[in-house]
């Protein structure tokens, strides 16, 4: 377990003076893959397995313990920052007498697949209101014994005696308890979609942080399963949280009632009994074949959803192409097998309802035939068996509501598996070890690094050495597919080498902690991200507030600032999803201004020009260096000349290998000979 984060999450969570938020560090923890644990023990009872831990002193006050040696801990807290060593002793005189440790989380497969851990503590944090829910449940369920007991009272004493004194009393007793179960009715289901509201609110934030956090190299090649994963998890949590519950809390009732008509009518409990005995196989099978029957249906809604993503962002494309009738032939291939496969496994429901009513009919029939034998022989009244016949009908309820949850839990089962398998892949900063980078120097090193894609494809870059000095000016040039792109992503720690090291100021990058890492970077990407909203929403993201000063910089910079000039709302100039309503050219510098505006240590630019006209190039040439400052590393990927203006330093990557690494003027001079030398042969 890493001390140097867990310690960090903790000190951002224990505010001097506030109240201590057991919560919060639950949700944290969990995050991290960790339970915490309240003890309460002596500070010198300590063990090296309790470290890192929380310890709650007097007066509401919160400190870390890291280390213990010699009778000493080492402790942080917020103020002062940094940790100090401390005798226990003294710590004893304020200590409270309780600490919160830490345990990794162990899962075993089935409750992974179930209800994965992050979800489970989701719903742990609800206690609160599924108590509610089954007290609810409860009183519903008692509740319902009133009309089959006061039918047994109509029929055996009032009918016989005509008392309609009693009746009318009785009768007025049953309406009250009938608003009673409407209100309680109302009340669970109310607290039940309450549940599920704050279920959807958390584990969809949850779902994602987890996803960006996600390896980029471990993702799914097709964003639309993402899409499909995520989307059919919010069909799940509500039947997870809410049927599953109400159905599982319905089911000791069926105990209850089949007690009570053992009471009223003896044998005639022995029906429900062999109805849920027979239920059971029938709900085995069912659930098996529901369950063959999903996986069929997320295979087909997944190509869908991967094709619908692809067609929907491409579509200009489609029709500019003249594609338009593949595109409908594909689509109506993958409607057609989502189709069929949602047919079979609506079929195999539909079969275990059908199933289900018949069984309650049943349950009616069994219950009158065997009852007139019962009657005959003076075992019970005809009030009794009218009795029998609702808590039967009732009990059986309880039961089918159960198999018919666990018939569709195959499809939650499958869809939570498919975004827990997900969520699963290796995230950047899942080991809690990892080194905090408030500020860099700048120094980049690729020592011996190679790099490949896939295992089944060969290398995209081959034993690279390399080193750029902090505050250099440096172009990657080399042909289409050399490796320059995957170089950067290397640099940013987007993907791992397969074989070799990145360095940042001497730090392996697999070291470090990779979000607070790239914060030190402004890109600009090959491939411009747009996002709907305003041009504003779009500069500044990631960013808190800026000034106008530094927004009409930045623009000025990467030549957007005719374009906002232009603009009647200016910086609040609407923007469609991906930039639709922009020009390529205007798509490309909103990212680079957005780029320039971080004023971050390392400035990188993919192709930032490939959309730009001569003008606006050469301008953006003679305004990059105002606006670049001194310690300010900038790398520059680039086919167009008239760039390397920009630069004192040249490599060349040629087919994964870098071929040429020196200064401007002499790697020029290189690349024209090499190619005089070319035309000549
Ligand atoms: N996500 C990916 N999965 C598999 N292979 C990839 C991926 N991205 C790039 N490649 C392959 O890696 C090689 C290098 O790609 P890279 O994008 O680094 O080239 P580049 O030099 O930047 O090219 P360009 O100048 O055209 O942008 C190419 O052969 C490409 O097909």
């Amino acid at each position: 377990m890493g001390a140097d984060v867990v310690s960090e999450d903790i000190k951002t969570l224990t505010r001097d003076g506030k109240e201590f938020d057991l919560r919060c560090l639950e949700k944290a923890a969990a995050c991290c893959k960790l339970n915490v644990i309240k003890k309460s023990c002596e500070l010198v009872n300590l063990s090296e397995d309790d470290l890192p831990c929380i310890v709650q002193l007097k007066k509401k006050y919160f400190m870390i313990i890291t280390e213990i040696r010699n009778g000493e801990c080492f402790v942080t807290s917020r103020k002062p920052s940094i940790g100090i060593w401390m005798p226990l002793a003294r710590l004893g005189a304020v200590y409270s007498g309780t600490i919160y440790r830490f345990t990794e989380q162990q899962e075993t497969s089935a409750s992974k697949v179930l209800m994965p851990a992050w979800f489970r503590t989701q719903m742990n944090e609800l206690w609160p209101q599924y108590m509610q829910v089954l007290m609810a449940t409860v009183m519903v369920n008692l509740l319902t014994l009133a009309l089959p007991l006061f039918t047994n009272m109509v029929f055996d004493k009032l009918i016989p005696t005509f008392a309609t004194d009693t009746l009318f009393i009785l009768g007025m007793g049953m309406l009250v308890v009938v608003v009673f179960d409407f209100v309680l009715r109302w009340l669970r289901t109310y607290f039940v979609d309450d549940a599920c509201r704050v279920i959807e609110r958390r584990s969809e934030q949850f779902i994602m942080g987890r996803l960006i956090q996600l390896k980029q190299s471990e993702l799914p090649d097709s964003p639309g399963r993402i899409t499909h994963a995520v989307e059919s998890f919010a069909r799940v949590k509500e039947f997870l949280s809410g049927t599953v519950v109400l159905s599982l809390l319905d089911v000791p009732f069926f105990i209850l009632f089949t007690l009570v008509i053992a009471l009223i009518g003896g044998v005639m409990a022995l029906i429900p009994v062999g109805v849920a005995i027979c239920l059971v196989p029938v709900t085995i099978f069912s659930y098996r074949r529901t369950r063959r029957r999903a996986s069929e249906l997320t295979q087909a809604n997944n190509a869908k959803s991967a094709f619908l993503y692809e067609v929907s962002s491409e579509l200009e494309a489609i029709k500019a192409l003249g594609a338009s009738g593949k595109t409908q032939a594909r689509w109506r291939r993958l409607v057609t097998r989502s189709a069929w496969a949602s047919l079979a496994s609506k079929q195999s429901n539909v079969l275990l309802n059908t199933l289900v009513a018949s069984a309650s009919q049943c349950v009616v029939i069994g219950m009158l035939v065997l009852g007139v034998f019962q009657i005959h022989n003076g075992n019970i009244s005809p009030g009794s068996l009218f009795a029998c016949i609702i808590l039967g009908s009732r009990a059986v309820a309880a039961l089918m509501n159960l198999a018919m949850a666990v018939n569709r839990l195959s499809f939650s089962v499958k869809a939570l598996k498919e975004l827990n398998d997900l969520l699963g892949l290796a995230g950047e900063n899942d080991n809690n070890d990892k080194l905090n980078v408030p500020a860099i120097k700048g120094l980049i090193e690729f020592d011996k690094v190679s790099y490949r894609y896939d295992a089944s494809q060969p290398e995209v870059l081959k034993d690279i050495n390399l080193k750029i000095r902090p505050g250099e000016r440096v172009a990657i040039l080399g042909a289409s597919g050399s490796g320059k792109s995957t170089l950067i992503r290397l640099i940013q720690g987007l993907v791992e080498p397969t074989e070799g090291n990145m360095l940042m100021d001497r730090h392996n990058l697999e070291h470090l902690n990779l979000d607070q890492y790239r914060s030190h970077f402004a890109v600009a990407p090959q491939k411009p991200s747009v996002f709907a909203g305003t041009l504003k929403s779009n500069l500044m993201l990631g960013q808190s507030s800026l000034s106008t000063e530094r927004l009409d910089e930045a623009c000025y910079g990467a030549c957007l600032d005719g374009f906002v000039q232009q603009c009647s709302r200016g910086y609040a100039h609407p923007v469609l999803e991906r930039g639709e309503n922009l020009s390529g050219g205007q798509r490309q510098a909103l990212s680079l201004a957005r780029a320039l505006l971080r004023r971050s240590r390392i400035v990188v630019l993919d192709e930032p020009t490939s959309a730009y006209d001569n003008h606006s190039e050469s301008l953006f040439c003679q305004r990059l260096p105002e606006i670049l400052k001194k310690d300010q590393t900038l790398i520059l990927i680039t086919h167009r000349h008239n760039l390397l203006q920009l630069v004192d330093r040249i490599i060349v990557v040629s087919e994964g290998r870098i071929i040429a690494d020196d200064n401007r003027g002499r790697v020029l001079e290189e690349l024209t000979y090499r190619r005089s030398e070319a035309s000549a042969v």
